[in-house]
């Protein structure tokens, strides 16, 4: 495969104390299709980052996300247990990617390959999706936990971004001063010392400023296995794993008056509807 030729390895990004550190994933390799070099060694490649069917089809039918532009990536997992720690692709305050797009090329993928995508709509459990051969799988970008379980054989993608317009950016102050008040409240609601009752409680976790706290919180012990199994071992991976165990512990202290709730899980009666978006 030519494109290998402009492939580069894959790095998990680390923010510890205002600086982002670049920590080495092991076996995980990729392109960008956006890059010249990678084009001219895959014509193929440059019709995909130039095709517009998947963006106008969901512009259909979610017009809603209103989206613009797309970003992809090749991926090769070279097998070997090449996994991803569990992570959210972004934030929506850092860029406007909103919507993740995984299409498979494992042509002979067979349970016990490994590799399998693990989604977590948090609050309801984890999902499992196998890499099978020309499988797409949607997501939202900012709002999806998900992970790659280590793979045992040789492992492809096109990992497509899609990205909102600046269109959606005009209601930004409006919906600024609605985020200050739902900050407002939250601070209230965290400041008790006493832990709150069920279903406010799960009413809090579940808001949006919480959610990926919550998960992260609820799912700490998987996630740093997770972060353990994707990297190289060294100095690196260790400070990796120390701010991990720091992020989780200020998001214990700040959450405490919902950890009970948390811990007893959300009664199935309440769960909200598997959301992907
Ligand atoms: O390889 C996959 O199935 C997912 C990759 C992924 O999560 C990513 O590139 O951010
Ligand atoms: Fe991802």
């Amino acid at each position: 495969m030519a494109v290998r030729h402009c492939m580069h390895k894959n790095h998990t990004h680390l923010v510890r104390g205002g600086t982002t550190g670049l920590l080495e994933k092991a076996s995980i390799w990729e392109a960008e299709l956006m890059q010249q070099a990678t084009q001219d060694l895959a014509p193929l490649c440059a019709q995909l980052q130039n095709d517009a069917t998947l963006r106008v089809m969901l512009n259909l039918l979610m017009p809603e996300l209103s989206l613009q532009s797309q970003a992809i990536k090749l991926q090769y997992n070279a097998g070997g247990g090449g996994c991803f720690p569990m992570h959210f692709d972004t934030d929506a305050a850092v860029d406007t990617r909103r919507v993740t797009a995984i299409w498979y090329l494992n042509p002979g993928w067979q349970p016990g390959h490994g590799g399998e995508l693990r989604l977590y709509p948090f609050p309801q459990p984890a999902v499992d999706i196998a890499p099978l051969n020309d499988r797409l799988v949607l997501f939202s970008s900012t709002d999806m936990l998900h992970r790659v379980l280590p793979s045992s054989r040789e492992r492809c993608c096109f990992t497509i971004w899609l990205s909102e317009g600046l269109r959606r950016r005009a209601g930004a102050s409006v919906a600024a001063e609605e985020q200050a008040a739902a900050r407002a409240e939250l601070q209230r609601a965290l400041s008790r010392t006493q832990p709150l009752d069920g279903e406010e409680a799960w009413r809090l976790i579940l808001h949006p400023h919480i959610r990926h706290h919550a998960a992260k919180l609820r799912h700490c012990a998987e996630w740093e296995q997770s972060v353990r199994e994707s990297h190289p071992q060294g100095p690196q991976l260790q400070v990796a794993l120390d701010t991990f165990t720091a992020e989780v512990a200020v998001v214990a202290r700040a959450l405490a008056p919902l950890l009970p709730a948390l811990a007893a899980g959300l009664p199935p009666e309440h769960m909200p509807r598997r959301s992907w978006f």
